[in-house]
């Protein structure tokens, strides 16, 4: 059991933004104990591997976890009570994409109108998704990027804030959070034609809200972020590494419009590891911190204004808990 210095958990900490927020943080923190809490042992282990070339001193634990199936969530979460007595950072960042293609018509359509800076921060309406249920019966999407992280967030309720040390929540939300696509009356977003990552991030930032209502009497506190567009295995679905580099000095120019076009990891990073520099208490738990890097490559902070109504998170807030009692692991 890890009893002194900061302990950080990562979701989806093998790969992409997760493993670079692992990676910074274990240079900005050296005292870490970090746990990459991952679906897949192998790349989870390839992943602590790279960490400790870096960082040979530096302590790291596997757990895995698939934030899809709610089962998985219970036993990481068992498992990670017996490991630790509190929690300094939970980063729910383990998140999917279900792309079928890109809606190309919209994106020439809209390329020399108004729409341009909301399209490319956004990324709204160019993607196509399909729908996929879980063997548990809940929407992938949906299961993956918000309620999953949900349960465990409740399931770790007893280990977080604890003595007088406060736990950061922190979320990888996304530009592409938009409103239109989140409905309360259907918050797995189901049947529907496209929007079910929009909707979970959408999501992530109402319960992030809720979260911050519920627990900072208790020394939680909830942030969201945007990591703007960046290259990862997300994003390689969406279209091939080939076409990705083939545009790298295009998205130099649109950072001059576009200040989310940070490309790599590190850029998408910034708001994620800047968070956990900060006093949680003194923080705006209603905004979004994203990461910017300006057309110069220097990387800042911005702070976007939420407007979500407080009975809306309580709402979702309510759903998640009675969705989790239909599972009734106990
Ligand atoms: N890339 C981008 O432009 C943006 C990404 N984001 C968000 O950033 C987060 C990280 O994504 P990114 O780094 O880009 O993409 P990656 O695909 O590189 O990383 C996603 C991580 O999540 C893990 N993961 C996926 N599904 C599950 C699951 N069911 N259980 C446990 N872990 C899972 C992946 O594991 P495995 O390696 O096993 O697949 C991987 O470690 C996501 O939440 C994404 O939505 C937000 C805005 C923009
Ligand atoms: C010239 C050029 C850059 C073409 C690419 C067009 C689109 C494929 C992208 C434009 C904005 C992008 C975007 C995302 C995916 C790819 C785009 C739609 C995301 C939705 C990826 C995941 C996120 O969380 C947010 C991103 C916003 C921007």
């Amino acid at each position: 059991m890890a009893t002194g210095g900061k302990v950080a958990i990562i979701t989806g900490g093998n790969a992409g933004i997760g493993l670079t927020v692992a990676q910074r943080l274990l240079t900005e923190h050296p005292e870490l104990t970090l746990c990459l809490a991952c679906r897949s042992k192998p790349r989870a282990e390839a992943a602590r591997d790279v960490l400790l070339l870096s960082h040979p001193k530096a302590s790291i634990s596997i757990v895995l976890v698939d934030t899809s199936n709610i089962k998985s969530v219970y036993q990481a979460a068992k498992q990670l009570k017996q490991m630790y007595n509190h929690v300094d950072y939970l980063y729910l960042n383990a998140g999917i994409m279900k792309v079928v293609g890109v809606n190309w018509d919209y994106f020439w359509k809209n390329l020399f109108s108004s729409k341009f800076i909301h399209m490319f921060t956004t990324g709204d309406g160019l993607l196509k998704e399909k729908e996929e249920i879980t063997e548990e019966g809940l929407e992938t999407v949906f299961a993956t990027n918000v309620f999953g992280h949900f349960v465990l967030i409740k399931e770790l309720e007893d280990i977080l804030g604890q003595n007088g040390c406060p736990t950061q929540l922190i979320w990888t939300s996304s530009s592409n959070a938009v409103e239109t696509h989140f409905d309360i009356d259907n918050i797995q977003h189901r049947n529907k034609e496209g929007g079910h990552y929009s909707s979970s991030k959408y999501s992530t930032d109402v319960l992030s809200i809720a979260l911050n209502i519920q627990f900072n009497n208790k020394g939680i506190y909830s942030h969201v972020t945007c990591p703007g567009l960046v290259m990862t295995n997300l994003t390689f679905g969406i279209l091939p590494s080939w076409f990705w580099n083939l545009i790298l000095p295009i998205f130099w120019l649109l950072r001059i419009f576009v200040p989310t076009m940070n490309y790599d990891t590190y850029n998408g990073s910034e708001a994620l590891v800047w968070l956990s520099k900060q006093q949680p208490e003194s923080l705006d738990a209603r905004c979004k911190y994203v990461s910017h890097c300006n057309f110069w490559g220097t990387r800042y902070v911005h702070q976007h204004k939420l407007k979500i109504e407080d009975k809306t998170a309580d709402n979702l807030y309510q759903q998640l808990v009675q969705l989790e009692q239909t599972f009734n692991h106990k």
